[in-house]
């Protein structure tokens, strides 16, 4: 008997549009979500777009997120429960969305989803990203019931927001490889349909470069229905793992050796063009993912993330100790063979 069970969680309702922010107060009616939300946000998105949220609601409450982290998931639960709130808004980056989308999944309330930055493909997602002490958990939560993508602040916000949420879709190449390769070696469960999606979703946006430039809401449009099919692969797949391989690996060892030197994004992106030459080689890919980084105007270089060579070097050599998921990196790359494919690489 065939005895698979699968639950694919998707958004009920996506938006991506010009002046949108200006609808969540609609979106939420929509839905039939009463009571009082709590806003969840960080400092600038709170600055840029929190007075238009707020001005929706008769009656909302607020939190910001400083740091990301389980502390910081507790206490917008915490705030939830203090203010009695029945459902949660996420405004601004990668960070209060994923800390709300798992506090609102613990709490068991319903989120809502309201991107100030096109910058990384957690926006419709059903996973939190989430780093505690030496290592960052991917953990399954409800996604967004609406996602509201407002291209006129996404165009407005830094330029390298942008460019990160791009190379964070262009590592989905190296991502599907290391899936794909896990499948083979350790037999992890693995869906061609999630796998052909993030695929697809990366070549629509590499042969879309032309639209995506500086100064034209177009980029955030063709960025922001991207990032929403990324985040539907990772849905389908019930895991990151459409969008999240070794290029990950080495970003989240970055963000603990060099924490805020890069944006997400720009730290996969370079990751993606090492880990695709240790998959296919020298003549292989590689230099097609570092020219689509420079097209899109992303970092391929140590020196363009802001960190030194060898600082590049540790986070290649111990990327493997993150997190136990199986990718081109697992049981270790020595460090004579990071030098070398990182140099050949042009990275450092
Ligand atoms: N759950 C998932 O499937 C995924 C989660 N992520 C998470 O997202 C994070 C990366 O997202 P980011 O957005 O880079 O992080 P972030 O939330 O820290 O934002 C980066 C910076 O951009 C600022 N910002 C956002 N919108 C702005 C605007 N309109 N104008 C000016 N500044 C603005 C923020 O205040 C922050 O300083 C990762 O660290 C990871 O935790 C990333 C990909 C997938
Ligand atoms: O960033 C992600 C996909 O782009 C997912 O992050 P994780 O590596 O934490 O699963
Ligand atoms: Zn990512």
């Amino acid at each position: 008997m065939f005895g698979k069970t699968t639950w694919i969680k998707l958004p009920r309702n996506v938006l991506v549009g010009h002046g949108v922010v200006d609808q969540v107060g609609a979106a939420v009616e929509e839905l039939s979500l009463a009571g009082r939300p709590l806003l969840v946000t960080s400092p600038s998105p709170d600055d840029i777009a929190g007075d238009r949220v707020r001005a929706q609601f008769e009656d909302v409450a607020t939190t910001t997120v400083d740091e990301a982290g389980f502390s910081a998931v507790g206490e917008v639960i915490e705030a939830a429960e203090a203010a009695d709130a029945t459902f949660l808004v996420a405004l601004g980056g990668g960070k209060p969305i994923d800390i709300a989308k798992m506090a609102a999944d613990e709490l068991g309330l319903g989120f809502v989803s309201v991107p100030t930055a096109a910058s990384h493909d957690g926006i419709v997602s059903g996973r939190s990203s989430i780093p505690e002490g030496d290592t960052r958990h991917s953990v399954a939560a409800d996604p967004p019931l609406a996602v509201i993508a407002d291209t006129e602040l996404m165009a407005n916000a830094p330029w390298e927001l942008t460019t990160a949420g791009c190379a964070d879709i262009i590592s989905n190449y190296t991502a599907v490889k290391d899936w794909r390769l896990a499948r083979r070696l350790k037999n992890v469960e693995y869906s061609e349909y999630a796998a052909a999606l993030s695929e697809m979703t990366a070549e629509m946006l590499v042969d879309n470069a032309d639209s995506i430039k500086q100064g034209l809401e177009e980029s955030a449009w063709v960025v922001s229905k991207a990032l929403v099919s990324s985040g539907v692969a990772m849905s389908i797949a019930e895991s990151s793992r459409p969008a999240s391989g070794a290029e990950h690996l080495f970003s989240h060892q970055l963000d603990r050796i060099a924490p805020g030197a890069a944006l997400h994004g720009h730290q996969v992106g370079v990751g993606s063009i090492v880990t695709e030459f240790l998959h296919t080689g020298e003549n292989g890919a590689w230099r097609d993912i570092r020219d689509a980084l420079r097209a899109i105007g992303a970092p391929t270089t140590a020196a363009e993330l802001g960190v030194d060579d060898d600082t590049v070097i540790e986070a290649l050599t111990t990327a493997h100790e993150i997190r136990d998921r199986y990718t081109i990196l697992s049981g270790g790359v020595s460090e004579d063979a990071a030098r070398e494919v990182a140099s050949f690489t042009g990275v450092v």
